[in-house]
């Protein structure tokens, strides 16, 4: 690499955007180059600093998506499914690597994702920790030792703030302890129980979702059976973890092949 690969920050009036300009002016490897809110909001045409309450940045706050990608290496996108869609063709096009951290994505929204990887660097996760991509992995290798006698449930908890459940690590956790016990997440998911809702069907993968306050993240992996309980935790407690990781995938993604990635392979966990 000759230059510092240039990065913009989308959604960057949001909690995990203002984080990721903080991250990016403290990095010695990456240079911030742009930052994109979207149309009608009233950060567009500000100075970036200004609008963060801190000293000029020189850089404006742009509601033009094409335009920043253009000038940029990586782009970094915590916003919301609707939006992280349309970037993933522009970020394409302008053969930037597309780290993606926006959660609540369908069907649907993952296939247009898909379709953009074939021309450029994605990687994508519901959680850019190492501690949780870790919990991933144990989770997976004590399911896959467990019999079904052992109910898997997991319980997540978030800000008050947060518009998606399950939280997109509680999916990721989810969809870990199916592949160890190779079965189909789809098949056994039982999500927020209510009413009479009949005993627990062996088998099944419950999700739960605490809502609340200003907590950051965190996620339990639950295994029980008679006479016992295996309890896996990861709790966040500052957002900036979140943004290192992201940092780092922008970074490794710079030489990779066009395709979709995932933390795993940036943090070389993938068995
Ligand atoms: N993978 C991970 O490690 C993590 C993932 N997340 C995920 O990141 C996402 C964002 O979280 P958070 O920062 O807390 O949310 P915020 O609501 O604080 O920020 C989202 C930002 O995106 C902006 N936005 C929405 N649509 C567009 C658009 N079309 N163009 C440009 N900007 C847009 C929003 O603007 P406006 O408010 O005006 O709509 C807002 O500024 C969520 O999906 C969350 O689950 C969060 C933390 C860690
Ligand atoms: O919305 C959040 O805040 C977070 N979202 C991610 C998720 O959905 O799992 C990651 C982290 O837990 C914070």
């Amino acid at each position: 690499m000759t230059e510092q690969p240039g990065v913009v920050v989308t959604g960057v009036s949001g909690r995990m955007g203002q984080m990721l300009v903080r991250e990016i002016l403290a990095h010695d490897k990456l240079r911030l180059v742009g930052a994109l809110e979207r149309a009608g909001h009233d950060w567009v045409g500000r100075d970036l600093g200004e609008a963060m309450g801190a000293a000029a940045l020189g850089i404006a706050v742009s509601d033009d998506a094409l335009e920043v990608f253009a000038k940029a290496q990586a782009v970094i996108d915590f916003t919301a499914p609707a939006a992280t869609v349309e970037f993933a063709a522009l970020a394409a096009q302008a053969r930037a690597v597309h780290v993606i951290g926006t959660t609540g994505m369908t069907e649907e929204d993952l296939q247009k994702i898909h379709v953009a990887a074939r021309h450029a660097v994605i990687v994508r996760a519901g959680n850019m920790s190492l501690g949780v991509n870790l919990l991933t992995q144990v989770t997976k290798q004590v399911a896959a030792a467990l019999d079904a006698d052992w109910d898997i449930e997991i319980i997540e908890a978030h800000h008050n703030r947060k518009v998606d459940a399950p939280s997109g690590t509680a999916l990721m956790l989810g969809e870990a302890a199916a592949e160890g016990r190779g079965v189909d997440l789809d098949e056994v998911s039982d999500r927020g129980r209510d009413g009479i809702t009949g005993a627990r069907k062996k088998g099944d993968i419950g999700f739960h979702a605490v809502r609340g306050g200003d907590i950051v993240g965190e996620h339990e992996v639950l295994f029980a059976t008679g006479g016992e309980r295996i309890s896996i935790k990861h709790m966040a407690s500052d957002r900036s973890l979140f943004a290192r990781g992201a940092l780092k995938a922008a970074l490794w993604g710079q030489d990779k092949a066009p395709g979709e990635y995932d933390m795993l392979d940036v943090l070389g966990l993938k068995g």
